[in-house]
């Protein structure tokens, strides 16, 4: 892997609040809509999620024919936008909302159509607004499965923000914004 990101020298590692699921259980879409993991949008990933140990969450995806990049492969965009979701669910343990600032993403290894992608992906610590995330991809199930060598993996910085954040594109959104856990206003 070829990344030159460095994590600051003053991560804060947050306490995992009441509310979040125990390690194993799994956790809820952040919004019925979203690309990513909404239950109620058609032309999404259908992303899921499992809440780990310290700060971690495991994401699940299908690599659909429609996701095709190259032949017979997935498209890098469709590989960033699961790196995207993964880190930004494992966000949720500081119940506030969060959007991406940076996201990078390596491309190691061609993932076949047809392939089950698990994400290992973790909060790694904030500074101040800052979330720092990383994850790694493996193919768990299907063509290329091998559950210890990371096809790709990903670094990110989430930035919290404030649910007026979201006013300005208020006329927008499709749908009725939901609540993780009731806890964000959005
Ligand atoms: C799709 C929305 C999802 C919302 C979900 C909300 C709630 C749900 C609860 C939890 C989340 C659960 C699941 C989420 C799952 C998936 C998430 C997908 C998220 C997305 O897909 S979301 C779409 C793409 N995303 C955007 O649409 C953002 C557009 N953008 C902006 O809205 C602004 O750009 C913003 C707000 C990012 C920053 O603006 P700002 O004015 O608030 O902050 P400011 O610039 O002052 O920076 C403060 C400190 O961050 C540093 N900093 C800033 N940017 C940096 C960068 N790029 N690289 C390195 N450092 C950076 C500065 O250097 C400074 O650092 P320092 O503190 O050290 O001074």
């Amino acid at each position: 892997m070829s990344s030159t990101w460095t994590l600051p020298d003053d991560l804060v590692k947050p306490e995992v609040p009441d509310f979040f699921p125990a390690p194993g259980d799994p956790l809820p879409q952040h919004w019925s809509k979203c690309f990513g993991c909404g239950d109620d949008q058609p032309a999404g990933m259908a992303m899921s999620f499992t809440a780990g140990e310290n700060c971690s969450v495991t994401g699940r995806l299908e690599v659909a024919k429609r996701y095709q990049g190259g032949p017979g492969v997935i498209h890098g965009g469709i590989l960033s936008s699961a790196f995207d979701e993964v880190q930004g669910t494992a966000c949720m343990i500081l119940a506030v909302p969060v959007v991406t600032a940076h996201l990078e993403v390596d491309f190691a290894r061609p993932i076949p159509l047809g392939a089950v992608l698990e994400f290992r992906a973790r909060l790694e610590g904030t500074v101040r607004r800052k979330v720092y995330t990383s994850s790694e991809a493996y193919i768990v199930e299907g063509p290329g499965a091998d559950p210890n060598t990371p096809v790709a993996t990903s670094r990110g910085l989430f930035l919290t923000v404030s649910s007026e954040h979201f006013a300005p594109t208020a006329a927008f959104v499709d749908g009725v914004p939901t609540s993780p856990f009731e806890t964000s206003a959005v």
